[in-house]
């Protein structure tokens, strides 16, 4: 494909040599619609050659810390009317309802929000998972929204970025362990909202010894759910909501373990409902790489969806 250079989108990654950025740089540097900007270490963290990037972009992606996101933010907004459209990876803006969520999966018409929002708001990794799962059941009325919930799940210690993967590299991290035992998990506000629930879930996470992969796994009683449904009917429900995702696919197969590495490298997730029907227990899981679908590939996704190179 020829392109010319004046309508070839510019695109700065602010924290380009994170985990998050990186992947979101090498999934890009292949898309020939797009121009990427660089800048020299050095200056990486020199807001005033940050800004300078930014006005020449059409679009930035922040791959940062929170509170580093948002002095980006407003020194992009500094910019005035040459400000560029901001997809933000960190939790900053994740349930503001001046950003869309960038699950394009997540509802009827989101995709087209992301589409035309000049500030988009990339999903946790953990959340994907958990929302991917809950959101279409509480639409259908299969969960009420008040349910009480617990969310489990394991990571595989990218999730913790360069500083999680250092310590686990170099040192030998442990083989497993739970974390965010205050049951304060950053995640909690954006599961919450956007599923749809009205009371908080518990949200259990861990990180194992192992690069990267993730599962998140929501336990149900299915006779305190509206109408006590099957294993099957909650399959259905996310079956005919994901029929036209490309990247999420709900599967049937019938399998008795599931490991959280399974699609590494790709950009996929893949959801499951299992349960013993006589105890009228069911298990819903979601299966990510916590860097594709969890961060950098829903990145790219997005990216595709606000700059119309999804088509
Ligand atoms: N890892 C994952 O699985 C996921 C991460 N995220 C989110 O993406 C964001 C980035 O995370 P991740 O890539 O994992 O983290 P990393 O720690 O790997 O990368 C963050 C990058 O930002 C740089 N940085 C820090 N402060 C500044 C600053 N003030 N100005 C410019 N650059 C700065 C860091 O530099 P230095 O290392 O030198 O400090 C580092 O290169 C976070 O908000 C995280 O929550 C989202 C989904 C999944
Ligand atoms: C293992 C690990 O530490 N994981 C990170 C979540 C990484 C992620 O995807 O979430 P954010 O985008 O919200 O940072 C954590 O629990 O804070």
């Amino acid at each position: 494909m020829v392109i010319q250079e004046s309508v070839v989108p510019t695109i700065f990654i602010d924290g380009e040599a994170g985990t998050t950025g990186l992947g979101i740089r090498q999934r890009l540097s292949g898309l020939p619609e797009v121009r990427l900007l660089s800048i020299p270490d050095a200056d990486r963290k020199n807001p005033a050659e940050r800004q300078k990037r930014m006005a020449e972009a059409d679009l930035i992606i922040l791959c940062l810390p929170d509170a580093a996101s948002r002095e980006a933010v407003a020194l992009a907004a500094a910019l005035g009317p040459d400000a560029p459209r901001v997809l933000d990876a960190s939790t900053a803006y994740r349930v503001d309802p001046d950003w869309a969520f960038g699950f394009p999966e997540l509802t009827a018409g989101q995709a087209d929000r992301i589409r035309a929002a000049t500030h988009v708001s990339n999903p946790g990794c953990y959340s994907t998972g958990a929302i991917a799962l809950l959101r279409p059941l509480v639409e259908a009325g299969k969960i009420a929204p008040h349910t009480p919930l617990t969310i489990n799940a394991v990571s595989g210690y990218s999730g913790g970025g360069r500083t999680m993967i250092e310590a686990h590299e170099a040192e030998g991290g442990p083989a497993f362990e739970l974390y965010a035992l205050g049951l304060g998990h950053k995640h909690v506000p954006e599961i919450e909202i956007q599923a749809g629930l009205s009371r908080p879930p518990v949200f259990v996470p861990s990180v194992g010894h192992f690069r990267q992969g993730m599962l998140v796994s929501i336990p149900l009683h299915l006779d305190t759910l509206p109408r006590c449904p099957t294993a099957a009917e909650l399959t259905e429900v996310l079956a005919a909501h994901y029929a036209g995702a490309h990247e999420i696919e709900v599967s049937a197969e019938p399998i008795g373990s599931l490991r959280p590495e399974a699609l590494n490298d790709t950009n996929r997730m893949s959801l499951r409902v299992f349960s013993h029907p006589e105890r009228r227990h069911a298990l819903l899981v979601a299966q990510l790489d916590n860097l594709g679908k969890g961060a950098s590939g829903a990145a790219v996704q997005n990216v595709k969806l606000m700059l119309g190179l999804d088509g």
